[in-house]
């Protein structure tokens, strides 16, 4: 058999999703993988951890969905996929050539990079920067090492997307002799996932990456907006950390800096706390922000599917927010997301071609999706469709557009009507496309 393997795992805050990959050997049109098996591994720290694996070609059929009590931490989930990896699909893990890990903040790197001392230490160096993400990613490449040592692994940033963000807008406004030495400006993520979109985007609209303007909401545990001009990343909603900007499961998103100092005096550090991924030192504020609130705090649950749910979403009275906690939670990130349209709508002039929805809750959250689209209305976007909006979950394709208007593009912004879209993105497979299609690798 081929050692033509490529392993992607994107290490999320409480949960590790896999992918397993074969690399075509005469690949065409840029399609340079065929999927081989998709894993995840979620509540990891509120455990009982929950196990997928499907099996969808190329070794034993198993399709397993199940709680597992082993599992504690990102070490122990991937050491849990092995396993089932070689006992129950029979698969040989020496044929994995790369291992391609999504990690969450790459500083300054512009291009990903394979994992050595020097890059582990650097990764390690930003984990304060990315504290539910690059810790958990580095003790799953760790294991990596341990358990895998024939394969390469490489890590691939959410940062790299956002690097032509200009200055100004990626700058604070606060003293730049500090800010610049230490590195404290807008990084931005999801870059993985929006890369996914705009290729897919593009093929969907038949236009080259670089004639598009696109507003993209990413909304899934963390949620960020990005705004996207001739192709590349004009502006986004995250920030030094990806806890700015839009809220998120267990995440407030941006509020005025000073409210952390009147809700805890004890703003310090914390010296150790073992629920954190190894080589994570945060303040017991940056534990508040990104581990405690968000809609977990508001509501109790982190499943936004739930939180629509139980919204109450056709009582119109105004007050509704204050007694019911999930409407209190829906209307408060339908307003968040709503001050990012409008002010990237502003910043692209108008020309807009689509408005796209990726991520879980973009994905599947209908009812956020038509509120939305209700919105911007005033701007120029095409309605919704009813029953696409209604059924685009179960469709195949990555991309749907769930407006009326067709694929063709406003290339002169001449003033057609804006198409409003969901991508199925997909971080795993951006990673490892990108890994097969690098021919100095192979
Ligand atoms: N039917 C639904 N409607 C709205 N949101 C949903 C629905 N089903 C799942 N979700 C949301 O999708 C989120 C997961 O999104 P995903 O992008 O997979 O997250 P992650 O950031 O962990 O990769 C869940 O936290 C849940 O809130
Ligand atoms: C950057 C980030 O918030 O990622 P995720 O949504 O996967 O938690
Ligand atoms: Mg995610």
């Amino acid at each position: 058999m081929a050692s033509n393997l490529i392993l992607a795992l994107n290490s999320g805050s409480s949960s590790l999703k896999i992918t397993l990959y074969a690399r075509r050997d005469d690949y065409q049109d840029d399609h340079g993988v065929d999927l081989l098996l998709t894993a995840s591994l979620s509540n990891i720290s509120a455990p009982p951890a929950k196990f997928t694996f499907e099996t969808h070609s190329g070794s034993k059929e198993v399709n397993r969905s199940e709680e597992v009590d082993s599992v504690y931490d990102h070490a122990t989930a991937f050491a849990h996929f092995l396993d089932c990896l070689e006992n129950d699909a029979g698969l040989d893990k020496g044929r994995i050539v790369y291992i391609c890990h999504r990690v969450v903040h790459g500083g300054d790197y512009a291009e990903p990079v394979i994992i050595d001392e020097e890059s582990y230490e650097k990764i390690e160096h930003l984990s304060d920067l990315a504290p539910l993400h690059n810790g958990a990613a580095l003790s799953v490449i760790k294991a990596c090492i341990e358990k895998l040592p024939n394969a390469k692994s490489i890590a691939y940033f959410d940062t790299i997307f956002h690097r032509p963000i200009p200055v100004h807008i990626a700058s604070c406004a606060i003293d730049q002799s500090i800010a610049g030495p230490k590195g404290l400006k807008k990084y931005g993520f999801h870059g993985l996932s929006y890369a996914f979109v705009l290729r897919a985007v593009s093929k969907f609209l038949k236009q080259p990456p670089e004639n598009l303007n696109l507003i993209v909401l990413h909304l899934g545990s963390g949620a960020s907006a990005c705004a996207i001009k001739h192709g590349r990343s004009l502006d986004t909603s995250m920030g030094l950390t990806p806890l700015n900007g839009l809220p998120g499961a267990t995440r407030s998103g941006a509020i005025d800096p000073s409210l952390i100092f009147h809700y805890t005096n004890r703003a310090g550090r914390i010296t150790h706390d073992p629920s954190f991924a190894a080589h994570v030192g945060v303040t017991e504020a940056e534990d508040i922000l990104n581990r405690r609130s968000g809609w977990k705090s508001l509501t109790g649950t982190t499943d936004f599917g739930e939180i629509s749910k139980k919204a109450e979403l056709d009582n119109p009275d105004p007050s509704i927010a204050s007694r019911n906690p999930n409407r209190l939670a829906f209307d408060l990130f339908l307003d968040r997301i709503l001050n990012y349209v409008g002010s990237y709508h502003l910043k692209l002039e108008g020309k807009v071609d689509a408005l796209v929805f990726a991520g879980g809750i973009g994905e599947r959250g209908t009812e956020l999706r038509q509120m939305i689209a209700d919105k911007v209305q005033c701007l120029g976007y095409e309605s919704l469709d009813k029953d696409l909006n209604t059924n685009v979950a179960k469709s195949s394709e990555d991309v749907v557009a769930i407006s009326t208007c067709g694929t063709q593009v406003d290339v002169d912004g001449g003033g057609r009507k804006k198409r409003i879209i969901v991508c199925h993105t997909d971080e795993q497979y951006e990673m490892a496309n990108n890994c097969a299609l690098n021919k100095s690798r192979w």
